[in-house]
């Protein structure tokens, strides 16, 4: 394959495993293959290159449907379906792939189908008699393609890792909250916050890739998935809005800046600061004192717009604890009514800080 990029190659991996996710019908077919305990060649497409590596078998074109799959495997020999995976064009084809490309396979099957997706590019699916597994030969990779259950048992176990993140997120960011209506937030306390959002989202990355292998089976897990990172994107972007230093502009502080971090260097606070932007002169225990974006965002009925627009021309969410209502209506579109809204709500951000412990 041509130099692709890491996240191209993550992607067109995406897109074969859906093809071949429970319910399609390239994956009944490859089932009733493996329940029939024979194996199959597929190879998922067709080009120049593949009918130059392909001899004998038959011409066909007919419509791809499960059984027409399965009966073809009977015979000896691989399979080939145009590019759109709609029709079976030949059967009982012998592939004869650059022996010199190099494999770790070990039967010849496996070998073919590993050379002839290196060779053309194409992706090739077998199904191993011996070993009753379904695999996908791509760019180069060998992936296994696993049962349902299989994939969710482990599914199931990032979902708990993932509900326990995303409580260790609440927790974090009520903390967070109770010092800032107390106006005692640190680098640190913005950093764990930052930190719990990219660990989320990288569990997200996992669990969607299940998402994709589970196909119809996967419907539930795609809902779950949903409810554990909704709002995690708007937090990252409350939070930059609140603590950008002021000499620093947007694209060089970012909670998505920490993607780039390995798993240990994300359990490093300082790191964690560095790399989403704080200079070197902000230490984990400097004071930083927020906008009010994150907090007027969670008002009732103030539009997002106008919250901004609150937030600023009083630059500080100390300042704004500090308004009285006649000082909110300043404010272009805040008429008695939403000045208010913004009192009453603020004042109840601080009371509930001052009935929370901050640890
Ligand atoms: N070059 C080829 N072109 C097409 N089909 C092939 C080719 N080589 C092997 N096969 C198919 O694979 C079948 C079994 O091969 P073999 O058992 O050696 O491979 P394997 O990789 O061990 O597969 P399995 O795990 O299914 O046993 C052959 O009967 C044939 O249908």
């Amino acid at each position: 394959m041509p130099d692709i990029t890491p996240a191209e190659r993550q992607a067109r991996l995406r897109r074969y495993q859906a093809l071949l996710a429970p319910g399609t019908p390239l994956r009944e077919g490859l089932e009733r293959i493996l329940h029939g305990r024979t194996g199959a060649l597929v190879v998922l497409g067709n080009t120049r290159k593949v009918e130059r590596v392909s001899t004998g078998g038959f011409g066909l074109d007919v419509q791809f449907t499960p059984t027409a799959l399965r009966e073809l495997a009977k015979m000896d020999g691989g399979i080939v379906l145009s590019s759109d995976f709609e029709r079976i064009l030949a059967a009982g084809v012998h592939f004869v792939p650059d022996g010199t490309i190099p494999t770790v396979e070990t039967g010849t099957r496996h070998r073919t189908a590993d050379r002839i997706a290196q060779q053309t590019g194409i992706p090739v699916v077998t199904v191993s008699a011996s070993m009753s597994t379904i695999a996908l030969f791509l760019d180069g990779q060998r992936h296994q393609i696993e049962q349902s259950e299989q994939i969710l048992s482990r599914a199931n176990q990032a979902l708990a890792t993932m509900t326990r993140y995303r409580e260790r997120l609440g927790e974090h960011t009520r903390s967070l909250s109770t010092l800032e209506v107390h106006d005692q937030v640190s680098v640190k306390d913005v950093t764990k916050v930052a930190q719990r959002i990219e660990m989320i989202r990288r569990l997200e990355s996992e669990l969607r890739a299940y998402v994709a292998a589970l196909g119809v089976d996967g419907r539930l897990l795609q809902m779950q998935l949903y409810e554990l990172t909704q709002g995690v994107d708007d937090l990252a972007t409350l939070l930059e809005l609140d603590y950008r230093p002021e000499q620093t502009d947007e694209a060089t502080f970012r909670v998505g800046a920490l993607e780039q971090l390995t798993s240990t260097e994300l359990l490093e606070n300082l790191v964690v600061a560095r790399t989403m932007g704080f200079p070197d002169d902000h230490h984990l225990e400097t004071r930083i004192s927020p906008r009010g974006h994150r907090q007027i965002a969670h008002l009732d009925r103030i539009p997002s717009m106008l919250g901004r627009r609150v937030v600023e021309h009083f630059g500080s969410l100390q300042a704004l604890f500090g308004a009285k209502t006649s000082d909110l209506m300043e404010v272009d579109g805040i008429g008695e009514g939403r000045a208010r809204l913004v009192r009453e709500g603020l004042a109840r951000v601080a009371e509930s800080a001052y009935s929370d412990r901050v640890d």
